[in-house]
């Protein structure tokens, strides 16, 4: 019946370490809340920063506090990540990959370990996401076989792939989304939106479901 369904909608950027943080704790809870779906979007940061905002790291205060931040929400999260010091940010081609699995591959697997590795690139082992080269590499550690990589390569470039990244975009930006990870929350036909990792306790009040802590299923401990 209409009246239950739920819906969570994540937009998120490989670019954006807050969205990893996101992206993890929502598969951890798929199955777990009562949702109908949570839709993982693969999204292109730049164009929303483009348009009017600025990442945390360009204020030298921030860039510090963030630091620090992603320290303890890693330790928190349990995603392990750092920093690179100096690494580009530009995530277009890897998006548009991510994009492109995702339309091919309906089950989600693919697409999240392919962000995963990704993420993993980006803010673990500090390498580039923007070469075919890395792309390739990370879609092999990904689980995808060399085929599966070479033909989401070619589709990655092709026009229709582009669109539907501008598509999730503009939806995004419809949402009024000034930054990632963004969650846009759909109950009883109300819509309303989360910025940030550290919005899921807000977002399961909204949602009438119970926020856990980042490991929902993990047995409590005895003493
Ligand atoms: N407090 C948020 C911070 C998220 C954040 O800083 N996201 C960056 C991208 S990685 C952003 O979009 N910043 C724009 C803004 O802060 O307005 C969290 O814990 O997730």
């Amino acid at each position: 019946m209409f009246s239950s369904r739920k819906m969570i909608k994540l937009f998120y950027d490989v670019a954006s370490p807050y969205s990893w943080l996101a992206f993890e704790v929502l598969c951890r809870y798929r199955n777990v809340w009562n949702v109908d779906l949570i839709v993982l979007k693969g999204f292109a940061l730049t164009c929303v920063l483009n348009f009017g905002n600025k990442p945390p790291g360009l204020n030298p205060s921030k860039l510090i506090y963030m630091d620090s931040d992603l320290t303890l929400l890693s330790e928190y999260f349990g995603v392990p990540m750092f920093r690179p010091s100096s690494l580009s940010k530009d995530s277009l081609n890897a998006m548009r990959f991510v994009t492109a699995v995702a339309e091919r591959e309906k089950e989600r697997d693919a697409l999240e370990s392919v962000s995963i590795e990704l993420w993993k690139r980006m803010w673990r082992t500090h390498q580039d996401i923007t070469q075919p080269a890395s792309l390739t590499e990370a879609g092999l550690k990904a689980g995808l076989s060399a085929n599966e990589v070479e033909e989401f390569l070619t589709l990655s470039k092709s026009q229709p792939i582009k669109d539907k990244l501008k598509s999730v975009t503009r939806e995004a930006l419809e949402y009024k989304c000034f930054g990632l990870p963004f969650i846009v929350c759909h109950v009883n036909g109300k819509a309303e939106v989360f910025f940030g990792s550290d919005k899921f306790e807000l977002m399961a009040y909204f949602i009438g479901e119970k926020w856990m802590g980042p490991y929902p299923n993990k047995p409590i401990a005895t003493m």
